[in-house]
């Protein structure tokens, strides 16, 4: 392939011996993988179950590559039933080496489209916190689909610029990703319009964005806690030189070294590739501490390019502590650390009383937009796409920082609140209702005549709530969804308890968390993410479907089903005699809801989750 001529030149300048084996590389085959959704079920079980899968990438769970040329992984029923996610091998790197655990507080702050947030999700097993943002509106619409196709149950999905965050939650999280916007170099070969697109400027510009995004990323990690940050690219001053200029400022982070088995073919960080002014003002220690990143070169590893260092944050307490388990899963050299991760799940509760300290704002004035809620799934930016830049979003971030007026306009658009919220004058004050759900022996209440799209006047959540509790007693025979349950207009969710709705103000908001449904005039519709975070075995009625039959690729299409009526189960796997809403499965595993009437099932499937 045709490489940037600069680009060639300084790779030639830098590898030295070893350029010719780089150079080689690119007349090898892109690699290409997918990744099995832990949160459903681990690599193993896939792999015996489907006869899928293949063989393993060593660094990540449930990661295997794409071996078949004609296989295409994103036709797959399994795929919309968010089994696994499409993520090139290196990619699936970083999230693995941050050594998340069960429970911790996570933020995923560059985390459009979502590869590595739903990687983070897994490691969460659904306990804990996942912020996950992109400063890009159009981005995190794909993002906060693929957090739902994964059923990811305690995510926050937000669309700030990273200082904006940082004011809104101190140094709460325990793990920070910075997978930053770079110039993309190490893509070339998965991606050639990167390498037709790529200027010989774009490697300084990227670095600028990056000092700021990971400046305001350290306020966030709480003492003792730790940041990965990952590029896609080779050049020095994005990689080495952005962890050198950070840590020259941040006298209380300290790089981690990552110590990754040879067998995986990763190349240590590059201490003397730093430029004389980055060197000197870091000292030969932290200097030298800079080996302990890690490079994945396409000649020396099976993955395309890519660049990760593990900061930690100091802290008083860390002397003494032990080694993690996250260490040793993550590959990451036994040290020290303390994190505010909680030991257990926490047993789901709907009791508003139970959230102490997180009692509702007077004047809470965040506000959710609209954009990725169910009428509008349907738009994305990128579906099913792994992670890492494409050559749009190298323009993307590019543009915001190369056209002067573009960048203020983005900047603006970062201050103002989101177009659902805000009225001509300004933000409107929403006034959120953390609610308790009423128990199935409570009277629901009544709707109150008015649709879903017309204002409700405060305090006509309480509707939403006795809607969605009528929606659950029946349809799925008592489950209640874990965290605090929050009804935002006509919207229900789920938040984590680990944030506080205070904590959201002003922050421009995409999903507050787990969005159950919606209350329409006469009743509970539940969400797409609702039917992808649930288990056959939390509702009332299934369809279950088997991938390979047609009446799967039916559902899939969107089409009414009209199963035998003995398909449709209850609980205990007989027949159901009840009517209404269904969780169709496929293989097990949910893919949408259905509204069964004893002949007919209504698909509900929302157009945007539709196989095309
Ligand atoms: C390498 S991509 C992220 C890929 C993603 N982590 C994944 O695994 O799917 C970098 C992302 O950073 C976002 N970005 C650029 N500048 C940002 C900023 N200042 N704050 C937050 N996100 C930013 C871009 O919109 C882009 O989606």
């Amino acid at each position: 392939m045709r490489l940037p001529e600069r680009f060639a030149d300084e790779m030639a300048a830098l590898l030295g011996d070893e350029a010719e084996r780089f150079f080689a590389s690119y007349d090898e085959p892109k690699q290409a993988g997918l990744r099995v959704n832990g949160l459903k079920l681990t690599g193993g079980a896939y792999a015996a179950r489907f006869g899928r899968g293949g063989q393993e990438i060593p660094w990540a769970d449930g990661g295997y590559y794409k071996t078949d040329e004609d296989e295409r992984p994103g036709k797959h029923p399994h795929y919309y039933a968010g089994l696994y996610y499409i993520q090139e091998p290196s990619a699936m790197a970083p999230a693995e080496l941050l050594g998340v655990e069960p429970g911790h507080r996570v933020l995923d702050l560059c985390a459009a489209p979502g590869g590595k947030t739903t990687q983070l999700a897994a490691k969460l097993q659904g306990r804990g916190l996942l912020v996950t943002n992109d400063n890009a509106a159009e981005r995190t619409k794909a993002l906060a689909k693929n957090v739902e196709r994964a059923g990811v149950r305690n995510a926050v999905v937000t669309n700030e610029e990273p200082s904006r965050l940082a004011a809104a939650f101190g140094d709460l999280f325990d793990r920070v990703l910075v997978d930053a916007p770079c110039s993309g170099e190490g893509m070339f070969r998965k991606d050639e319009d990167m390498a037709r697109l790529w200027e010989p400027n774009w490697p300084r510009r990227y670095a600028a964005m990056q000092d700021a995004i990971l400046a305001d990323a350290a306020r966030m990690v709480a003492p003792g806690g730790r940041l990965l940050y990952s590029t896609c690219t080779f050049t020095p001053v994005e990689n080495e030189g952005t962890i050198a200029r950070f840590l020259a400022a941040s006298p209380d982070f300290s790089v981690v070294p990552i110590a990754a088995p040879e067998a995986w073919g990763f190349a240590p960080g590059r201490p003397d590739w730093l430029t004389p002014e980055e060197a000197a003002a870091l000292g030969a220690e932290r200097q030298a501490s800079l080996a302990g990143a890690v490079r994945l070169w396409p000649h020396r590893c099976r993955g395309e390019g890519h660049f990760a260092a593990l900061l930690r944050r100091e802290s008083a307490e860390a002397e003494t502590a032990g080694a993690s388990a996250g260490d040793k899963q993550a590959g990451v050299s036994a040290e020290a650390e303390t994190t505010s991760a909680s030991a257990e799940a926490q047993p789901a509760e709907t009791s508003a009383g139970a959230a102490t300290g997180d009692k509702p704002a007077e004047t809470s004035v965040w506000s959710v937009s609209t954009e990725g809620h169910p009428a509008s799934a349907g738009v994305e930016a990128t579906d099913g796409i792994e992670n890492g830049p494409s050559s749009s979003d190298a323009a993307d971030a590019l543009g915001r920082a190369a056209r002067p007026g573009a960048d203020r306009r983005s900047r603006e658009a970062g201050d103002r609140p989101p177009s659902s919220g805000a009225g001509k004058g300004g933000r409107r004050a929403d006034r959120a209702v953390e609610q308790t759900l009423p128990s199935r022996s409570a009277p629901t209440r009544r709707a109150h005549g008015k649709g879903a799209s017309k204002p409700r006047a405060a305090g006509a959540e309480t509707d939403v709530l006795g809607k969605f509790a009528a929606f659950a007693a029946e349809a799925l025979d008592g489950w209640q969804p874990p965290g605090r349950l929050l009804a935002k207009g006509d919207y229900l969710y789920a938040l984590p308890r680990e944030l506080s709705e205070r904590q959201l103000q002003r922050l421009k908001v995409v999903r507050p968390g787990w969005l159950l449904g919606v209350a329409t005039k006469h009743r509970f519709e539940p969400s797409q993410a609702l039917a992808m975070g649930l288990t056959a075995g939390d509702a009332a009625r299934t369809l279950l479907l088997d991938a390979g039959e047609d009446l799967a690729l039916r559902y899939l299409r969107g089409e009414t089903l009209q199963p035998d009526a003995d398909r449709v189960t209850g609980r205990d796997g007989h027949p159901s005699s009840g009517r209404g809403w269904t969780l169709v499965c496929i293989d097990g595993y949910p893919a949408g809801w259905g509204r069964w009437d004893g002949a007919t099932m209504k698909n509900e499937l929302l157009p945007g989750w539709r196989w095309i």
